[in-house]
């Protein structure tokens, strides 16, 4: 199966302050990994280790001094991304950083930041993005209030799942990078949080084509009971099967 993420010998130096230090900082150093399709990978490691440098790299935030990342396939090298390349990216890859309130705009309210990207990547669907949102903020568990805030009204937590919440309007993002996302969150709501990433991961894999959204249990296509939460709605074209055993299994527990 051709890995969904694979990085090779990635490597990172930053210029260093200093002007006598001609080889500058080393932040990241040979890192390489594969990540399939529906899979997901935890990097550990000490603070200042250089986890968040990897992670903006492969966002195409910062660019490898050295190493290649490969995306679905296509395989870029050091030096910049193309600009279709970004375009795509940009709708298939989101990052959730570790400080929220630094990726918010702190001039606009929760909900026209989630509208924004809606905007953006679905205009023709304008007439219901005022629903999404709606949805997308009680799926993460904030309140038609919090969403009209702006970020500094917000408490770490809420700022937190306000972020999830713009990362999840895409839909789908095939790859989800999350920088110690839910760490600042109450226990309750990491597990919210937790169960919807595993959600979004099924529909990866193709073990149910997404939920149709409805009041009450949420149902694949072919009508399976998913699960009784709420859930983006179906974006999967190709139809693929539920497995009724599996699913099933998953919503009673
Ligand atoms: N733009 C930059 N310019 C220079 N040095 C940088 C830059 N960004 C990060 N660094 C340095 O690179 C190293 C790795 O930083 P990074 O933020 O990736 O670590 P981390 O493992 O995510 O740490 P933490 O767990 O504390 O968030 C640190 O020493 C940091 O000071």
């Amino acid at each position: 199966m051709t890995p969904l993420l694979r990085v090779e010998h990635l490597r990172k130096v930053f210029p260093s302050p200093r002007a006598t230090d001609a080889e500058g900082f080393i932040a990241v150093d040979d890192v390489s990994f594969a990540l399939p399709p529906g899979g997901s990978l935890a990097v550990v490691g000490e603070s200042g280790s250089g986890k968040t440098t990897v992670a903006r790299m492969i966002a195409g935030l910062e660019t490898p001094t050295f190493g290649l990342i490969g995306y679905d396939g296509t395989a870029r090298a050091t030096g910049r991304a193309h600009h279709r390349e970004r375009r795509t990216r940009a709708r298939e890859v989101q990052m959730v950083f570790q400080d929220p309130y630094t990726s918010l705009d702190p001039h606009q309210s929760v909900a026209a930041a989630i509208g924004e990207i809606l905007r953006v990547h679905f205009p023709e669907e304008s007439a219901h993005h005022g629903e999404r949102v709606q949805q997308l903020l009680q799926q993460v568990g904030l309140d038609e209030r919090q969403g009209a805030a702006r970020p500094r009204a917000l408490s770490g937590g809420q700022r937190q799942r306000a972020a999830i919440a713009r990362a999840l309007a895409l839909r789908r993002p095939r790859l989800l990078i999350l920088d110690e996302a839910v760490a600042a969150l109450d226990v309750s709501v990491q597990a919210q949080i937790i169960n919807l990433l595993a959600d979004l991961r099924r529909w990866e894999t193709g073990s149910c084509p997404g939920p149709v959204r409805r009041a009450g249990p949420v149902r694949c296509r072919r009508r399976h009971r998913v699960s009784h939460r709420a859930g983006p709605p179906a974006t999967d074209p190709a139809g693929r099967r539920c497995r009724r055993g599996r699913a099933g299994r998953r919503s009673r527990r």
